[in-house]
Parts: C-alpha cells; structure tokens; sequence
C-alpha cells in the first residue's frame, strides 16, 4: 500500500489470551484481503517488559504495564491516514524490540487485550467486538492449546490463568460494556453436567441503537423465539440444537441476542439456519454458510462461535462500505 487511504474505518476485537482473538482475524482477513487490513497487536504497547513486569509485581493486563498515551497518538495518526513508529514487543524474549513503520490501510484493526480501555482509543472505534469466554471454556481451550503446543502442564495452565483472574476482571473483562457486539461462549444447557467443553453456548449480544448496524434477528425482529432446528432439513446428533432470540437489556443498553447451543454435522446445512436468519449483510444468497464452508478447518466452525464471527465479520464489512460510501458522498457533495 503506498497512497494514503481517503478514510480509515477502526476496528477493535478484543479479550483474553486465548480466546480466538487470532482465529475471528484470520475469518476477517478472509472477508476483506490482506491487502485491505493492516491489524496491530495492542501488546506491543507494553511499557514494561516482562522482567519489569515480574519485579513490580504487575501483569501485563494491568494499565501501569501499557502506554495509553503513545497508544491514543498513534491509533489517531493512523486514523488520519499517517505513518507510526510502532514499539515492537517480543514474546519470545519478553523484551521491547526497535520499533517498526506501519503504514495505514483502509481498514485497520486493532486487537488484544485493552482496545476499548483508554476512553480516547475508545471513541476513535468505528466498530468493536468483544469475545468473552467463559472461565471454564477458557480453561479447556487454553489446556488443549497450551498443552499440546506449548509443552505446559495442566497446573501451570490452570496457576497461569488464575494468576490474571483479579487483573482480568478488573481491567479486561469490563470493556464488554463498550462493545457494539460481544460473543459469549458458555458450557452448554444441553448436557447437564458436561465437563467436556465441545459443546458450547455461544451468544452473539447486539447492541440497539448503534448508528448503521442493524443487528441480524431470527425469524421476526422484536419477538422472542425458541427454535429447535432439528428435523429434516438439519441433521443433530446428541445433544441437539437449540437457538434463541429476543430482546434484552445488557449494561443498561437495550440489545438483542442470538443464542446457538449445540454443535452442526452437517456444516452445508447451516444455509437452513442462515434461511431463517434476516439483515445479515450477505451480499448474495448463502454467503454466511458459504463463508463458514471456506474454513471448515478453523476452530469453532461446527458451532456458534464460528457463525457469529462470520456475522460479525459481515457487520464489519457492512460499517466499512457504509464509511467509504458516506466518504464518497461527501467528497462528492463538495466538488459540487
Ligand atoms: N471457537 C473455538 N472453539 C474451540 N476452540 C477454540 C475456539 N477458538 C479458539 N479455540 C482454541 O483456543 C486457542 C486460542 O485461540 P486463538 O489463537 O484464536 O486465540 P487468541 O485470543 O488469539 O490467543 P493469544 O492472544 O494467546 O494468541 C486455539 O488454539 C484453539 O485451541
Ligand atoms: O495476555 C497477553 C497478551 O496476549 C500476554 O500475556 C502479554 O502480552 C504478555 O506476554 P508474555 O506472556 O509473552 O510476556
């Protein structure tokens, strides 16, 4: 990329280490070519390395281990369509490597643990996700990752993850409420007692009133809907599935939520369930299923969290080609 974008659309996704942050980028990158997104790592504003870190007795979830001002100058200089000087931290060395030029593209993303923490950062968003997955799901997750591919025990994992809970609900968890969506992944109501965490209920919360996002609804906007999609047209092993929708409150914002709990066979059948599902931002019919259908392999495309991140890709894409229009309009409107 080498000219300055005429507008740069912001978007931020964030949550814990561990929560698929990296998986819904790849779905986005998917959406929009890496030609168009340029993503920072917020960790690399760290302002203290990790030995700093360890001889204050902070973690870095903690707002005294990250610089908020240098973070606001430059999400706002690439906002602007400038160039930065991003600081680099390393998490190999757990040291702050010489910064990197980062040029900006029309769609910049931001992502990690605090993008919505600094109330600057914050209102230069143009949309926002929040991934907040449950302790226990997390749990599971980062055993099956941190275990298989990163040699730690189970009670390093568990020691790792409990350590960060105060930091975690004191500085991260609290953002949701800025969100304009949030996924929220939960064991499932499906199975009582289940302690394995494969299957899961997902929730997609969106939030009401958020000028051009139109949250998708089932069925019939407004109402609240129970739905056991099972049948012909959807093939469901044990447990099953269950889908909700309806309106509701979250942080004192009216939203509403669409909830999945089960896990699909068959995932071209999910185009049963994109049938009944309306303002979607699809482009063309089928492109949710479509979607999904690209990256079977990701984690999370047999359930909710992969439809919802696929939607709320589709919602970013949609608040990206509102933004350039309106631009276009605009530049438009003053040539004439
Ligand atoms: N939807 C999902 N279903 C099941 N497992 C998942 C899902 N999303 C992520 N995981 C598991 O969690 C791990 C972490 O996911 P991912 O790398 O996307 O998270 P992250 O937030 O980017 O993590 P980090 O910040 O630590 O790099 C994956 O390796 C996978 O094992
Ligand atoms: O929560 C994290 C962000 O993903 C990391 O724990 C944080 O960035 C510190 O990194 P490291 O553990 O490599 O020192």
């Amino acid at each position: 990329m080498t000219s300055k974008p005429d507008r740069v659309v912001l978007i931020g996704v964030a949550g814990d280490s561990g929560c698929g942050k990296s998986t819904f980028l790849r779905r986005l990158a998917d959406l929009f070519g890496e030609e168009l997104m340029t993503v920072i790592c917020l960790d690399d504003y760290h302002s203290l390395d990790r030995k700093q870190r360890k001889e204050q007795g902070v973690t870095a979830l903690n707002p005294k281990a990250n610089n908020f001002d240098l973070m606001y100058e430059q999400v706002k200089a690439l906002k602007e369509g400038q160039e930065i000087m991003k600081p680099i931290y390393n998490h190999e060395t757990g040291m702050i490597d010489p910064p990197e030029l980062i040029k900006p593209s029309p769609i910049v993303v931001i992502e990690g643990l605090h993008p919505m923490y600094d109330e600057r950062v914050r209102s230069l968003l143009d949309f926002s996700v929040y991934l907040d997955i449950d302790d226990e799901v997390k749990i599971a997750w980062k055993i099956q990752r941190d275990m298989a591919e990163r040699g730690h025990t189970y009670e390093d994992v568990l020691a790792a993850i409990n350590s960060r809970r105060p930091d975690f609900q004191a500085y991260i968890d609290p953002q949701k409420q800025y969100a304009d969506a949030v996924i929220a992944v939960l064991p499932t109501q499906l199975i009582p007692d289940d302690k394995e965490r494969k299957v899961l209920r997902v929730q997609l919360i969106q939030k009401d009133g958020v000028e051009g996002f139109e949250p998708a609804f089932l069925f019939d906007e407004g109402s609240t809907i129970d739905w056991i999609p099972c049948g012909r047209k959807l093939t469901c092993s044990y447990p099953g599935i269950k889908m909700h929708y309806g309106p509701d409150t979250y942080y004192g914002h009216s939203a509403s939520i669409l909830e999945v709990d089960g896990q699909f066979d068959r995932l071209e059948e999910v185009i049963y369930i994109e049938n009944h599902l309306s303002k979607t931002s699809t482009k063309f019919y089928g492109e949710l299923t479509e979607l999904l259908l690209q990256h079977k392999e990701y984690p999370g495309s047999n359930n909710g969290t992969g439809l919802f991140q696929v939607l709320i890709g589709l919602k970013m894409r949609a608040t990206y080609e509102r933004l350039m229009g309106v631009q276009s309009q605009m530049a438009k409107a003053s040539a004439n």
